[in-house]
């Protein structure tokens, strides 16, 4: 974790996929405990509200050209994290029943990010068409798709075998 601070385009990178992907893209939902007067609007006791993540996320008034995945729009002018930035994502909800895993699923997702691109390179399968196009439910899933992951430990042990890893098996399936 020490080499979290030097390290500001993976957590850039990690924020601008949770922004772009929104992939919780609306809240649980919740009920309002009274009458509540919001910017003009009326919203009477027992009314069930959420919140549009993905709205939030691809704002653009927020957001310059929502629809680019751009790691350095949470990068300052010295190239460090922008934590005003970051903390403008919303995909952990908000609110007193906010998400209380927030903290640590940022620590997980930077560690296993930064470990899976230190150990392995990703490739894409070239007979796949990617696309954004997604599994819709509470939370969005990808479509399956194939990639070839390349640990570079088991590189040299298979002297250049490449191990294939389906991502919509867990857990997930090899086939060299
Ligand atoms: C990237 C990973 C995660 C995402 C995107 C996420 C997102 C969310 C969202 C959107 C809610 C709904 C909040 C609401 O009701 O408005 C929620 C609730 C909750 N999350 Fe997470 N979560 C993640 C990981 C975790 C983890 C790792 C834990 C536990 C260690 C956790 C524990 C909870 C709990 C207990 C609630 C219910 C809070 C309440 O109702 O007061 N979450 N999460």
């Amino acid at each position: 974790m020490g080499d979290r601070p030097r390290l500001p385009l993976l957590e850039a990178f990690i924020y601008e996929t949770l922004r772009y992907s929104s992939f919780v893209p609306i809240t649980i939902p919740h009920a309002t405990t009274d009458d509540v007067e919001l910017e003009g609007f009326h919203i009477p006791k027992g009314t069930v509200v959420f919140i549009n993540q993905w709205s939030v996320n691809h704002d653009r008034s927020k957001w310059p050209d929502p629809q680019r995945f751009d790691p350095a729009r949470f990068l300052d002018a010295q190239q460090r994290l922008d934590r005003d930035q970051a903390g403008s994502v919303m995909i952990f909800s908000a609110g007193q029943r906010r998400c209380i895993g927030d903290q640590l699923s940022k620590l997980q997702l930077f560690l296993f990010t930064a470990i899976l691109l230190q150990q392995c390179s990703f490739h894409a399968n070239p007979a796949e068409h990617l696309t954004m196009d997604c599994i819709h439910g509470l939370a969005l899933k990808p479509q399956p798709f194939t990639i070839t992951a390349l640990a570079m430990c088991i590189e040299s042990l298979l002297k250049g075998g490449t191990a294939h890893l389906q991502n919509h098996a867990f857990p997930p399936r090899f086939r060299s």
